[in-house]
């Protein structure tokens, strides 16, 4: 690797376009693809999906919930799926939602973004619950070796208002600080977005949130319309890295590659 993880990411959505597809093997998408609810049912989708997405989008997003659900034989199929992917030349961003004390979070650090490491990804997402400070050591790894953190900001469910709107007495948001502590990373920081969120009320201006990687899920089955993210992100568009996993994956195995297709032509057409 070369350049830092924000110069390469924007790399990857100049040559392969902005979608990221989210592999998240459900139980009831496993059983509409003909599969079985198993380790090697998750294998099978999850290698599909690979295989679909190669040479049609830049980047992927494991959900490791669904491989830690079948237990050791799962994260032996989540390596495979991950060296897949790298092998096939897509980015990845591995979607663990990782927080604790900084000497804990270092370990995540090492097992996701290590050269070499089994469960190597070229990306995290991680929480900054404990403190932004908890993230320093995977924050320093993550620079070292060239690969990001995408840390949770403002997220798509509808619980996250309880949280996320509260307001310092400065009148910061918790989504505020944190996407400007990103902003301070030296490009290894980007943040999470949901494109369900309301930038005003979580209190994030769309400027300083233009100058990071911002992941966004939330479109499709929770209910964003990728025609609305130009109104949702304002001038940060360009920065949104739009993650779609169910609303492609529901198009089955033998959809999966034109539902691909039509959704990157759709992000295609945002006017970044
Ligand atoms: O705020 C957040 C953070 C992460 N996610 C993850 O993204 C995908 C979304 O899946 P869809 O099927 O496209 O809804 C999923 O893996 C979530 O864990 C999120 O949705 N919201």
């Amino acid at each position: 690797m070369t350049e830092p993880f924000a110069t390469r990411i924007r790399a990857v959505v100049a040559r392969h376009g902005a979608l990221c597809l989210g592999i998240d093997p459900h139980a009831a998408l496993l059983r509409d693809w003909g599969l079985t609810d198993d380790a090697a049912g998750v294998r099978e989708f999850g290698l599909r999906s690979v295989e679909a997405a190669a040479g049609r989008i830049g980047i992927v997003k494991p959900q490791i919930a669904f491989f830690e659900r079948h237990g050791a034989a799962g994260y032996a199929v989540l390596e495979e799926v991950l060296a897949a992917a790298r092998a096939a030349g897509l980015f990845t961003i591995a979607d663990v939602k990782r927080g604790d004390v900084g000497s804990t979070v270092d370990a995540y650090g090492e097992a996701w973004l290590t050269p070499g490491s089994p469960l190597e990804a070229d990306a995290m997402t991680a929480v900054a619950y404990q403190g932004f400070g908890s993230l320093d050591g995977v924050l320093a790894r993550a620079g070292t070796h060239d690969k990001g953190v995408f840390v949770l900001a403002a997220t798509s469910n509808p619980e996250s208002a309880e949280v996320q709107t509260l307001r310092a007495p400065d009148g910061d948001t918790i989504p505020r600080r944190i996407v400007r502590d990103a902003t301070e990373s030296g490009g290894v920081a980007g943040v999470v977005v949901g494109a369900t969120a309301d930038l005003a009320s979580v209190g994030v201006d769309p400027a300083v949130l233009a100058t990071v990687p911002v992941l966004a899920p939330g479109f499709g089955a929770q209910g964003a319309a990728l025609a609305g993210a130009p109104a949702t992100f304002g001038v940060a568009l360009g920065a949104v890295i739009p993650t779609v996993s169910r609303a492609i994956l529901a198009a089955g195995p033998d959809g999966i590659a034109s539902a691909i297709d039509a959704t990157a032509r759709e992000v295609a057409s945002w006017p970044r």
